[in-house]
């Protein structure tokens, strides 16, 4: 997957995945080329920030439960509801490692690609195959995650997202500020409203808000705050799957809900992306703790 020279703090993994593995003064961190996902990172001194599954499935070409799957080029089933995988091809496809630098403060500044060449065409026959993703992940205190689209010949129609689950302390004890005054597609009644105020957890949640707003992450059982801002993204996903949806997902344990939320930031139904010929987009979040 990589000839590229690894410095300090930066190690080749081969199992349970092929990835690596970031250790550094500032941070600790594992991304798998399966998905380029971002299974772990855990800033110097503090609870690891995203959650993963103790269950997750560990193997190429299945998608990983927690941590940053990579949401493109459909979100859920897609817009027709039949899509496979779920939430796209990127999650589930083999990225290269293309860069990987630690700077003088223990930062890891990482960089990973997708040659759409390279992607089994039958994954998503509609797309025409000269794209090209790249992760661009800069780990330290602070996490700073963007996906990069850049689309060849062809222009190119496609949703996209980060879809992070965050660690907290205790759902229950959580709250999510930033979305006061939004509107919300709820994904679980089909029908629309206005949030009020935080975002608070009783039950199963599964919404789609329009807002470009940082959000935080209140948590106060570990007393702390999750800084969420974002670029390139025109809604955010909030999900948690509460008792009865995670006693029927298989990489989910019984009482997992109680310890995650997913807070994502995406492109999704109305808010497509289009991208002209030879042209590129962007969508990032820069998570920190304050
Ligand atoms: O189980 P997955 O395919 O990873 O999806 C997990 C969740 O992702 C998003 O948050 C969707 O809004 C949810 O409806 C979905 O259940």
């Amino acid at each position: 997957m990589t000839d590229i020279e690894l410095p300090e703090g930066i190690t080749l993994l081969d199992a349970p995945l092929a990835g690596i593995k970031v250790d550094t003064p500032a941070a600790t961190g594992v991304i798998y080329f399966n998905g380029a996902h971002i299974a772990a990172w855990t800033p110097a001194g503090q609870h690891p920030v995203l959650w993963l599954s103790d269950q997750a499935i560990l193997e190429p070409g299945k998608a990983i439960r927690g941590g940053i799957p990579l949401l493109w080029p459909w979100f859920g089933a897609g817009d027709d509801g039949q899509h496979t995988p779920m939430h796209g091809i990127a999650r589930v496809s083999t990225w290269n490692l293309l860069r990987a630098k630690v700077s003088p403060a223990g930062t890891a500044n990482i960089v990973l690609g997708l040659d759409g060449a390279a992607v089994d065409p039958g994954l998503a026959p509609d797309l025409p195959r000269d794209y090209r993703l790249e992760l661009h992940i800069s780990m330290g205190k602070t996490l700073i995650v963007q996906l990069v689209v850049f689309a060849g010949d062809s222009e190119l129609f496609f949703e996209d997202g980060l879809h992070s689950y965050f660690a907290v302390g205790d759902i229950h004890k959580t709250r999510i500020e930033g979305l006061d005054g939004a509107a919300y597609s709820d994904r679980l009644t089909d029908g629309c409203a206005t949030q009020q105020g935080a975002v608070s957890f009783e039950g199963e949640t599964d919404r789609i808000y329009e807002s470009r707003e940082t959000l935080r992450i209140i948590d106060d059982e570990w007393n702390r705050t999750l800084l969420i801002e974002k670029v390139g993204s025109a809604q955010s996903v909030i999900w948690n799957p509460w008792i009865a949806k995670a006693a029927a997902t298989p990489d989910l344990g019984d009482d997992d809900w109680q310890e995650f939320v997913c807070a994502e930031a995406v492109n999704v139904r109305d808010q497509s992306v289009n991208v002209e010929p030879g042209g590129r987009h962007l969508i990032s979040q820069t998570i920190s703790i304050i």
